[in-house]
């Protein structure tokens, strides 16, 4: 018996040390082989802590500012580490050009776990599916279908009819002066537009519009539950996320631009001369107009320099590579902070001011310049094969709404200038406090 336990103890001992050595070689040879196989560096880090990493460094509720503050102390090409994810910051045009251009198929996932269950961050999902064969088949169809130029075509009148009622609630707000929550109003017209867009319909106009939004949303994957082909579900996920695609993005690009042109007088009395001129005085701006109105553009692009809805652009590398002399393991995360880029005073003249002119293409050459400028260092829609599919409509949308409020009402606010404090809602960087003002009336474009 006794004889047998020591067997079996030894047996057990072997053992152990059998896997302590296995380990032990593995992190000695497997280890090494793959630092020295590529021979280079990881990206500089600022100083860690030990178990949590960089995690105090973030520890703040603008995730973008916390991050500019590092890149502006320890420069723009940064490895970092909360636990024992490591991630890859970058806040340099120049290295985000590389990446996307180079290494665009590798980034070409978000690094999200699938969650079956989840609506919006499964692997269903456009927005989260991992890069392969769904995920091309789901944005080619985006990409051709709803967000065609033809389905666009088709689907004007419906943005028109929405706007011409956008506008008669400004007139009936302006007549009874009562005040207009921008956000609010421009969160209704845009997901209106998408639901009539994606399902035909309307959502109530009524108190609680965002509890209807969502109970519509919960209504359709109920419908579409009932229905017994599983494939189905990734059709829920499809339109849900062509709505929430659009629905924060672009109101809260309407309400930045708004707050923008409120502060910037000179901004105004320049919008609303180019408006006049080009609509006249006898009808409501249509999407139409848009291509005749460069000013306006600039506008809604500086707006979106200054204050992209989206500050930190989430990809992640799947295979180990080197990127300005600098080893990147495989399946390290990437952030992009496209707001540090789009603010850098390296790139911009007066980064801070809303200055729409900096965007204004104003002849050929500088068309060719603001297109190359553009690559390089505008960011607010991503870039590469998983760039955003949706901006020629955000750009559509923002610029009607703008051009609705700016060319029919003048407007009385609290005080002397809106407050443009920020805050992340989500992953949508938005005003801290809502923008309300009393619509006033220029003029009526009916008879
Ligand atoms: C107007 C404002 C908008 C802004 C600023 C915006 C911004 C962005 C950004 C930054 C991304 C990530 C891009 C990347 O990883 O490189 C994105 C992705 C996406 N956006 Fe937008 N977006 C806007 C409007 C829209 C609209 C109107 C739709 C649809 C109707 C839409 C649908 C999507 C989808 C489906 C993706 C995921 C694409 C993919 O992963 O392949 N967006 N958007």
């Amino acid at each position: 018996m006794a004889a047998m336990i020591s067997g079996d103890f030894l047996d057990c001992s072997t053992f152990i040390l059998l896997c302590f050595f296995s380990l032990l070689c593995y992190s000695i040879f497997c280890m090494k082989t793959k630092d020295s196989r590529v021979g280079c560096d990881f990206p500089p880090s600022p100083p860690s802590l030990p178990v949590i990493g960089h995690l105090h460094l973030l520890l703040s509720t603008l995730v973008h500012k916390s991050l500019q503050k590092i890149s502006s102390n320890y420069g723009p090409f940064l490895h970092l580490r909360i636990f024992n994810t490591p991630i890859i910051l970058v806040s340099s045009a120049s290295v985000a050009y590389e990446i996307f251009r180079a290494h665009d198929v590798n980034v070409s996932s978000r690094g999200v776990p699938a969650i079956d269950e989840s609506l919006l961050f499964g692997s269903s999902g456009v927005i989260t599916a991992p890069c392969g064969d769904y995920w091309k088949f789901m944005k080619k169809l985006m990409v051709t279908k709803p967000l065609g130029p033809q389905a666009q075509e088709q689907s004007r009148g419906i943005r028109a009819d929405e706007i011409n009622l956008f506008y008669r609630k400004l007139l009936d707000k302006a007549r009874k002066k009562e005040s207009f929550e921008v956000g609010k109003e421009a969160m209704n017209l845009v997901n209106n537009i998408m639901c009539m867009m994606s399902m035909g319909r309307r959502f109530s106009e009524e108190d609680g519009e965002s509890e209807r939004l969502k109970g519509l949303v919960t209504e359709w994957s109920g419908l579409i539950k009932r229905m017994f082909l599983a494939v189905l579900n990734h059709i829920k996920a499809f339109f849900v996320e062509l709505l929430f695609g659009a629905s924060d993005t672009s109101s809260t690009k309407i309400l930045w631009s708004m707050a923008e042109i409120i502060n910037n007088p000179n901004v105004l009395e320049k919008l609303r001369k180019e408006l006049d001129s080009v609509v006249g005085k006898t009808r409501l701006i249509q999407e139409t107009d848009i291509p005749n109105l460069p000013y306006l553009q600039a506008v809604v692009k500086e707006t979106l320099r200054l204050h992209p809805p989206g500050p930190l652009v989430p990809r992640e590398f799947q295979k180990e590579c080197e990127i300005g002399g600098f080893y990147i393991p495989e399946k390290t995360r990437l952030v992009v902070n496209v707001y540090d880029i789009m603010r850098d005073p390296d790139l911009w003249v007066d980064p801070l001011k809303f200055m729409p002119e900096r965007l204004l293409a104003s002849s050929k050459s500088g068309q060719e310049d603001e297109r190359k400028e553009k690559v390089l260092k505008y960011l607010p829609f991503g870039s590469g094969r998983r760039g955003c599919p949706g901006s020629a409509l955000g750009y559509i949308v923002v610029g009607t709404a703008i051009g609705v409020i700016v060319h029919g009402f003048e407007w009385i606010i609290d005080g002397d200038k809106v407050n443009m404090e920020e805050v992340m809602e989500g992953v949508i960087l938005t005003m801290a406090r809502p923008l309300k003002f009393t619509p006033v009336t220029r003029y009526v474009p009916f008879p």
